[in-house]
């Protein structure tokens, strides 16, 4: 496999999995439970294994599986794989924030923010808040654009109120769980407007007849709900309309 940016070009190595100090974890979130089953042999107490997926509940997964400390991350750099030709290609200059996903400081998060070298990183101690606030953006703007098959820009001018309110639960919802996330609406509009030009990974992922990570977002949000005083409607209409065009590859 070939790994191709403006500038460098890296030729990755597909191998059995081995014991490492640092395990970064980037595969969709259906797989997460696949990847810590492969992980759990070779990993052992004081390895430090990284998700870096987008959706909730992969470090809880990883957690439950293996003796590594589990820490939790974000990623915005964009990366596409074109796969009958082996090639990834670099799409966009992102930020990689990572941290112990419960909240708090993590010298473990510090140790692999420092390690990333030319990543734009950084090791945070709200990594609970920061996965909220991407989940809040994600929920809002990812099945509004798969649904109508609109980039970020286009979705949020065509059904801006969609993402705003589904964001709004979101927020609800952490907040029954006891994080506070600001401003979720404003937010998930702002980056849909910043990245106008974008199709979104779940848009990707329709158009390309491949399953969505719908039940990491908005099925989280609406699991997540239960037995709470917060009221989801906006996301069990989008995961069910989204999960809807999943059956159908
Ligand atoms: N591609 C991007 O620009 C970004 C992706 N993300 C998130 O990162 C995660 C991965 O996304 P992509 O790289 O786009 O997905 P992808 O589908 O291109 O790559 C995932 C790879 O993992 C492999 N895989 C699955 N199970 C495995 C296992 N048990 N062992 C080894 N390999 C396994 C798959 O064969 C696939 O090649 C998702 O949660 C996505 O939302 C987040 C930010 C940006
Ligand atoms: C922020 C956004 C919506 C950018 O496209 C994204 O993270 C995604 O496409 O999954």
């Amino acid at each position: 496999m070939r790994a191709e940016s403006p500038s460098s070009r890296a030729r990755l190595f597909s191998t059995q999995p081995r014991s490492a100090d640092v395990t970064l974890v980037t595969v969709k979130s259906y797989d997460t439970r696949t990847a810590a089953e492969t992980l759990a042999p070779v990993t052992r107490e004081g390895d430090t294994v990284v998700s870096l997926q987008n959706g909730m509940g992969n470090e809880e997964v990883l957690d439950g599986a293996l003796d590594a400390t589990v820490l939790g991350g974000t990623a915005t750099y964009g990366a596409n794989l074109r796969v009958d030709e082996g090639v990834v290609v670099y799409a966009g200059e992102g930020h990689v924030v990572v941290g112990d996903y419960g909240g708090g400081w993590s010298h473990e998060a510090e140790r692999v923010a420092g390690a990333l070298g030319g990543v734009s990183s950084e090791a945070t101690d709200d990594m609970d808040v920061r996965l909220w606030e991407k989940l809040a953006v994600n929920a809002g703007v990812n099945p509004v654009t798969a649904l109508t098959d609109a980039r970020n820009g286009e979705a949020v001018e065509g059904a801006g109120d969609v993402i705003r309110k589904t964001a709004r639960e979101v927020e609800e919802v952490a907040a029954e769980h006891g994080v506070e996330v600001e401003e979720a609406p404003r937010r998930a509009v702002e980056t849909a407007r910043a990245t106008e030009g974008n199709v979104s990974s779940m848009l990707q992922d329709v158009r390309e007849g491949r399953r969505t990570e719908i039940d990491a977002l908005n099925g989280y949000v609406v699991e997540s709900a239960e037995g709470t005083e917060a009221s989801v409607p906006a996301n069990r209409l989008l995961a069910r309309l989204v999960r809807a065009v999943d059956r159908t590859k």
